[in-house]
C-alpha cells in the first residue's frame, strides 16, 4: 500500500537518523518487530506527572494552541517528559485510533531504546530538533507516521521534555518542524518568566515592536546584578550562550547600574528603557522586578534535581515611594472608581473577604496589591494565584501543597502550597471563577477552620491570610447554573469591589498622562503629549484589553514619537486599529446592552486571531489582554462546522 514512503536505506537519509538506526540496532530491536505499547503503571505515571507540573503548567497552553494550527491534518500534538514518556496529547478525532495502535498516548515511553528512531526518542538523544518521515522511523510499524519533535530546555539549559506533532506521513508539511520549534521557545520563555518570578527581569530588543513577541530577548538577574539566566534570543542577541553569559552582570552586559534599574522598576507604571549591548547595538527594554515575600514554589525537578531559585525574596515588603502605591494612587477621577475605593479603603484591615469583578486588564490584580499594601498585613507576603492558569490536576496540590511521600517515590521533600505561602499576608485567587468545583469544597473549608491539611497528610496548616478574590465571570449566573457553590460565594463576596471598564471611565486623559510620565526620562524620550485628535480616538476606542491595552499602545506610540512633537495618528502601532474597527457600531457604553458588547468584543478577538494567523500568544499582545483572555473566548465559541 504505501510505495511512497522512503525507506531507511534510501541514501537522502540524514546523518542524525543514520545514527539513530545504528543506535537502535545496538539496543536489540528489530525493524520488523511489534514495539512495547504498554504504557507505565498508572500509580508510576501519576509520579511522572506530578514530576513535570511545571513543565505541563507552561507546556499545555502552547501546545493548545500548536494544535490550533495543526487542527483537521490528521495529526496530534504530544507532550513527552525527559525520557521520552508523553505527558499530554491532542489531537484529531480521525486519526487518535490510529495514533492509539501503536501507543501514541499518555503514559507510553518513546524512547529511541523502545521505539528505534522516532522523533521524540531521536531529538532527545540528539538535543535537537528533527522530522522523522515515515519509513526513516526503524519500526515498521510507524511507518504511516511523520513527526516533527524539538526538545524543551530549562533556564540552565538542560533538558527537560520535548514537544512533537505526528501524524499521517501524506499529510504533513515541513515546515511543521519549524512551528514546533517556535511552540517550544513559547514553553522555555514561560518558564524562564516563571521560574525567575521574584528576581530581575528583562525583555529586550533592538526594534520595540518586538517587544511581547516571541523574537524578544529575556534575561534574568539577581538585585545585586549578577546573571542568572536568558532564553535563546536573549542569548543571540547578546551574541554568548549561558555559560559564558555565567561570567557576567547587568552592569557588564548592558552598561547600567543595577541601582539605576531598581529605582526604574520601583515605579508604578513602568516605562521602556534603552540599553546597549556589548557589541554596541542599543535595544528597547522593559525590567521588572516584583521581589516576592512568601516561599518558592515547587519548580521542575529535571531529572530528578531540583532547580536553583536564585535568592531575590526579602521577607519584609520594599518600600514603595509615597504616592505612587497602594489606593490613592489608584484614584485619578474617575467618580465610579473613587466610590468603589473608598469603600475598600473602609473596610482596610478589618478581615473582610474583598470579591474584585472587571473585565480583563482593568486593574483587578493592582487594586488587590493597592489593598495589601495599605493593609496592617503590608509586610507580610502578597501571594497572587491565577486559578486559570493552573490545569484541574494540579490546581489542588499548588493551592493546598503536599506532604513528603505524598506521591510515592516523586518528590522526596513536601509542598508548602500557595495558601500556606500567604500566611501573614494576603492571598489573591485571580479567577475565582475558573476553580473546578472540588477544589471550592477545600478553599471554604480552609477559609473557614483558618487551616490547611496538605496532600497526602494528617497535619493542619495554620493559615491567617487576608483573601482578596477577582473575576470577570458572573457568579451569580454561575451559582444558578450550579457551577459555584452558594456557600463559598458568600463567604467571599465581604465586600464586591466593581472596576469599570477603560471605556466607561472618565478619567483616561488622566490616565494617558500618567502613563506617558511614567516612560518619560527612562532612556526613550517619548513625546510629552497626546495629539487632541488622537485622545478623541482613546475616547472612542472599544479598549477590549483595557488598562493593559492602553499602556502597551502608548509604550509603542511614545516610542515611535521620538522627536515629534505629540503622539499623532500616525504612530499609534497596527494593534491599537486592529481592534479600532468594532468602534464606528459601539453604542454609548453606558447604554451598551451586555449582548452587543459582548459582540463587539468578541469581533476584536476573532480579528486580532485572524491578523495573527491563529495565535493567541499574538493575538492576546495585541488586544493586551492575557492569553487566558483569548483561550477563554475561543473555548466560548461553538464548534465550527
Ligand atoms: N490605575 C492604573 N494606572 C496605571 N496603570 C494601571 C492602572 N490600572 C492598571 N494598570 C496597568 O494595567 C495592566 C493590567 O492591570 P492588572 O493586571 O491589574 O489587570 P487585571 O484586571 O488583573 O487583568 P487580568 O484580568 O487580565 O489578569 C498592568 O500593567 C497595570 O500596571
Amino acid at each position: 500500500m504505501q510505495t511512497d514512503i522512503p525507506t531507511a536505506a534510501a541514501p537522502a537519509v540524514p546523518e542524525m537518523i543514520r545514527l539513530a538506526h545504528a543506535r537502535s540496532a545496538a539496543f536489540g530491536l528489530r525493524a520488523s518487530e511489534s514495539a512495547d505499547l504498554h504504557p507505565v503503571q498508572a500509580g508510576v505515571f501519576s509520579e511522572v506527572l506530578e514530576r513535570n507540573r511545571t513543565l505541563c503548567t507552561h507546556a499545555l497552553p502552547v501546545m493548545e494552541t500548536l494544535y490550533g494550527q495543526i487542527m483537521g491534518t490528521q495529526s496530534m500534538v504530544l507532550l513527552t517528559d525527559a525520557a521520552g514518556t508523553i505527558l499530554h496529547a491532542l489531537g484529531d478525532d480521525d486519526f487518535l485510533p490510529r495514533a492509539d495502535r501503536v501507543a501514541l498516548r499518555p503514559g507510553v515511553g518513546w524512547s529511541e531504546q523502545s521505539k528505534g528512531t522516532n522523533a521524540i526518542g531521536t531529538a532527545l538523544a540528539c538535543g535537537a530538533p528533527l522530522q522523522v518521515h515515515a519509513g526513516q522511523h526503524y519500526l515498521r510499524a510507524n511507518h504511516f507516521l511523520t513527526c516533527s519533535c524539538a526538545p524543551i530546555l530549562d533556564p540552565q539549559g538542560r533538558i527537560i521534555g520535548a514537544l512533537d506533532v505526528s501524524g499521517d506521513h501524506r499529510s504533513q508539511s515541513k515546515h511543521t518542524v519549524a512551528l514546533v520549534r517556535m511552540s517550544v521557545q513559547m514553553v522555555e520563555n514561560h518558564l524562564l518568566g516563571k521560574l525567575f518570578e521574584g528576581a530581575v527581569r528583562l525583555r529586550f530588543h533592538a526594534r520595540a515592536e518586538f517587544l511581547g513577541t516571541l523574537m524578544e530577548g529575556m534575561a534574568a538577574f539577581t538585585p545585586d546584578g549578577r546573571f542568572l539566566s536568558a532564553n535563546r534570543s536573549g542569548q543571540f542577541q547578546l551574541g554568548m550562550g549561558l555559560p559564558a553569559l555565567q561570567a557576567h552582570t547587568f552592569s557588564s552586559l548592558f552598561g547600567l547600574d543595577m541601582g539605576a534599574l531598581l529605582a526604574h522598576c520601583r515605579q508604578a507604571a513602568v516605562g521602556a528603557l534603552v540599553l546597549q549591548l556589548p557589541g554596541g547595538v542599543k535595544v528597547v527594554a522593559q525590567a521588572e522586578f516584583r521581589p516576592r515575600a512568601g516561599m518558592a514554589l515547587p519548580l521542575a525537578e529535571p531529572m530528578g534535581t531540583p532547580m536553583d531559585v536564585p535568592a531575590a525574596r526579602p521577607a519584609v515588603a520594599p518600600p514603595r515611594p509615597a504616592g505612587l502605591s497602594g489606593l490613592r494612587y489608584l484614584q485619578t477621577g474617575d467618580a465610579q472608581l473613587a466610590q468603589a475605593l473608598d469603600r475598600v479603603a473602609k473596610v482596610l484591615g478589618r478581615d473582610v473577604a474583598t470579591l474584585i469583578l472587571g473585565e480583563t486588564g482593568t486593574g483587578k490584580e493592582l487594586l488587590a496589591r493597592a489593598i495589601h499594601h495599605d493593609s496592617p498585613r503590608r509586610a507580610g507576603p502578597f501571594v497572587a494565584v491565577n486559578c486559570a492558569s493552573i490545569p484541574e490536576t494540579l490546581i489542588e496540590s499548588e493551592l493546598f501543597g503536599y506532604e513528603d511521600g505524598a506521591f510515592t517515590g516523586a518528590r522526596r521533600r513536601g509542598s508548602v502550597g500557595r495558601i500556606a505561602q500567604a500566611h501573614g499576608g494576603t492571598l489573591f485567587l485571580d479567577e475565582i471563577g475558573d476553580m473546578p468545583l472540588a477544589m471550592q469544597a477545600r478553599l471554604l473549608r480552609v477559609l473557614q477552620e483558618r487551616s490547611v491539611a496538605p496532600l497526602g497528610g494528617a497535619r493542619q496548616i495554620d493559615v491567617d491570610v487576608a483573601v482578596v478574590c477577582a473575576t470577570h465571570r458572573n457568579l451569580r449566573e454561575m451559582m444558578a447554573a450550579g457551577s459555584f457553590r452558594e456557600d463559598l460565594y458568600y463567604r467571599l463576596n465581604g465586600l464586591v469591589v466593581r472596576l469599570p471598564p477603560l471605556r466607561e471611565r472618565t478619567d483616561l486623559p488622566v490616565i494617558v498622562e500618567r502613563l506617558l510620565r511614567a516612560q518619560d526620562g527612562q532612556g526613550a524620550q517619548p513625546a510629552a503629549r497626546v495629539a487632541p485628535e488622537v485622545m478623541a480616538l482613546f475616547q472612542a476606542h472599544p479598549w477590549p484589553g483595557n488598562l493593559r491595552q492602553l499602556a502597551n499602545v502608548l509604550r509603542i506610540a511614545a516610542l515611535l514619537a521620538e522627536g515629534a512633537p505629540a503622539i499623532g495618528r500616525e504612530h499609534l502601532p497596527e494593534d491599537f486599529w486592529d481592534s479600532q474597527a468594532p468602534a464606528p457600531s459601539m453604542p454609548a457604553p453606558v447604554a451598551a446592552a451586555p449582548a452587543r458588547l459582548r459582540q463587539v468584543r468578541g469581533d476584536a478577538f476573532d480579528e486580532a486571531l485572524a491578523r495573527h494567523g491563529g495565535n493567541v500568544s499574538q493575538a492576546a499582545r495585541a488586544l493586551g489582554v492575557s492569553r487566558n483572555t483569548v483561550y477563554r473566548h475561543l473555548r466560548a465559541k461553538p464548534p465550527v462546522g
